[in-house]
């Protein structure tokens, strides 16, 4: 066979993630090839990507390229994608998830989210939303830019602590400055997080896609990841909207948990429902039915409203 072409961004975590992906396929004896692709997500650095529209900024020019049949696989952080891919695309791996939490990342490492003037910096919507809810005395400043610029920000005084997914925090070796791992009963994390997913368009080659299922697909992961992208696409909840989403996948049982919180964190929905793993899609989308009809659709639209009043106060 072929080598196997994969597709990524250029930043450090994106080139860990298809490094990964080669290693896993390295194991298999498939040689591949790494080619790096600047994105319109990576280019605006000054503007929160709430603002600059969230669907597919870091992913258009990548799935140009495999439609030019330039790339056989995309590779992503799974929560960054959508739960809609555009017609042809689709995704075809997922790699074995990691710790799914979001840790408290800093150089302090006696400082908690229980002190009172702690400042937080995080850009994540959902991350903003869950700490005025859980710890309404927090601070947060708005902090963007890969992990190292984050950290760097950081360290120039910025804030005292950052918010981040552990899968990026370990991916980059900075185990050292987690200060401690929230909790999953408060902090559910987004859907997707900790796990690579691998992307590819309609005209992939079928020996190599079965050779990146076989060796690269994590089935229990597959199966937790199908299930909370059934609830996100339900939800229609783009990356700037607080929504959240865990499966847990034990022998064939799936129990999924997730919910939305409004903006300030006053209103929070949180459901969670059990079913056969062969359905796991389906459980999702059960799930977000739950969540929309116990008031969510209500967050939803009113998130929506803001996020639209914000995007055209801004452009005037
Ligand atoms: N939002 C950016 C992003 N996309 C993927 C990761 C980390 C890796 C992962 O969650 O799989 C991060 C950093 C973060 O949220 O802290």
């Amino acid at each position: 066979m072929e080598k196997i072409r994969i597709g990524t961004r250029g930043s450090k975590l994106a080139l860990w993630q298809a490094d990964h992906v080669a290693a896993l396929l390295k194991q298999g004896g498939i040689e591949s090839e790494i080619i790096t692709i600047d994105t319109k997500g990576d280019k605006i650095l000054d503007v929160s990507i709430s603002k600059i529209g969230s669907k597919g900024v870091f992913t258009e020019e990548i799935e140009e390229q495999l439609q030019l049949g330039n790339i056989d696989i995309a590779v992503h952080s799974a929560k960054d994608m959508q739960s809609e891919l555009p017609q042809g695309f689709e995704l075809i791996a997922f790699t074995e998830r990691e710790v799914v939490n979001d840790v408290l990342v800093g150089m302090d490492m006696c400082l908690s989210l229980d002190k009172e003037d702690i400042v937080v910096g995080t850009s994540s919507t959902r991350r903003v939303a869950l700490l005025k809810h859980f710890y309404p005395h927090v601070k947060t400043v708005s902090v963007r830019g890969n992990l190292q610029t984050r950290i760097a920000k950081m360290k120039d005084g910025v804030c005292d602590a950052l918010l981040l997914a552990y899968a990026g925090v370990h991916r980059m070796d900075y185990d050292d400055m987690i200060i401690s791992k929230l909790p999953l009963d408060k902090f559910i994390p987004p859907v997707g997080q900790g796990s690579v997913a691998v992307e590819c368009y309609t005209s992939l080659h079928e020996e190599k896609r079965q050779a990146i299922r076989k060796y690269v697909n994590h089935e229990n992961t597959e199966k937790r990841l199908r299930c909370e992208r059934g609830f996100l696409k339900t939800l229609q909840g783009g990356c700037s909207i607080p929504v959240f989403g865990l499966a847990d996948l034990q022998e064939d049982t799936l129990t999924i948990k997730g919910g939305i919180v409004d903006l300030e964190g006053t209103k929070i929905i949180r459901k969670r429902i059990m079913g056969s793993a062969e359905n796991a899609e389906s459980i999702g989308r059960e799930l977000a039915e739950e969540v929309l009809k116990a008031g969510g659709d209500k967050i939803l639209e009113d998130i929506k409203e803001k996020l639209n009043q914000k995007q055209t106060h801004e452009s005037k």
